[in-house]
């Protein structure tokens, strides 16, 4: 049966790895839960498992397990701090492209068996501007660009929305400034990446906040816990929070194209064109 519930996918995406994507999409995805959101996060990271890692979780079984009939999409599902409900890598992209049609139906109605029970899925992508990040990006309804006050950082997040935006239609985009010394810096680096779209793309990017640096966060990945759980009243735990509560403000998809099973439709769609091309 196909799910009715319009569903928001968030991919949170960089144009390179280690300004904190993972780190965002985890405690994003606690705060969104906080705020009574139903959310899964899926990591989609395919090089890099992390988001595990980064909670200390213990992956026993995989989306392959579900393919190939052995379990259930609930039964792979971690759980993690506040209940949050965890699609965990070791599968990616790569795997669904060698899947069979069959494998490819038994992906939809893995997702829409959970689609009524899911208001926010948080997509952690693979980093850089690899064909997984892609499909991922594609198949979404926001693109959650995150960058850092790096020169690299900048023109890589550019990179990453030169390439989806020219050759793959994606016409808008949410930046986040991770790792920031105050929030002016933010702002900066958000006129920044402007300076550089408008002049040369036919792109709409819209600010959606920034998390300011702090070692909590570091010292909480140590303890492979979230900074969101471990220490919420942590700056850039407080960072998070405002962020859910802006994103719960974004518009849920209308349209019925808003479901858990579409996304998953158009992710398979767009991995096949990407191994087509
Ligand atoms: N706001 C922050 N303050 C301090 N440290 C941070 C912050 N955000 C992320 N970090 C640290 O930066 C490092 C990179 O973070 P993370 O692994 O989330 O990046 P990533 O972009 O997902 O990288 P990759 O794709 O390579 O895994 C980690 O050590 C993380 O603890």
């Amino acid at each position: 049966m196909q799910s009715i519930h319009p569903v928001q996918v968030v991919a949170v995406t960089s144009g390179k790895g280690g300004v904190g994507k993972s780190t965002v999409a985890v405690n994003l995805a606690l705060a969104l839960n906080d705020l009574r959101r139903r959310v899964v996060l899926f990591d989609a990271a395919l090089e890099m498992a992390n988001v595990d890692l980064l909670l200390g979780l213990t992956v026993e079984r995989t989306l392959a397990d579900v393919l190939v009939g052995r379990c259930e999409l609930k039964d792979v599902l971690l759980v993690g701090p506040g209940g949050v409900r965890i699609v965990p890598s070791a599968l990616g992209v790569q795997g669904i492209r060698r899947f069979t049609v069959g494998e490819y139906a038994g992906l939809i109605q893995a997702f829409s068996d959970i689609g009524e029970d899911v208001d926010v899925l948080v997509v952690d992508t693979a980093s850089g501007l690899g064909e997984d990040m892609v499909c991922f990006a594609r198949a979404a309804q926001e693109v959650l660009v995150v960058l850092c006050d790096e020169p690299t950082s900048i023109m890589d997040a550019y990179e990453l929305i030169k390439l989806l935006g020219r050759d793959y239609g994606v016409s808008r985009f949410r930046v986040l400034a991770n790792m920031v010394a105050g929030s002016q810096e933010g702002r900066n680096l958000f006129a920044r990446l402007v300076g550089l779209t408008d002049h040369f793309l036919a792109v709409t990017l819209q600010y959606a906040g920034a998390v300011p640096y702090d070692e909590s966060l570091r010292k909480a990945v140590q303890k492979q816990r979230a900074v969101y759980e471990a220490f919420p009243r942590a700056k850039s735990a407080q960072a998070f929070r405002a962020l859910a509560a802006r994103i719960d403000e974004w518009p849920l998809p209308a349209n019925p194209r808003g479901h858990l099973e579409f996304f998953v439709e158009r992710l398979i769609r767009s991995t096949r064109a990407a191994a087509a091309g």
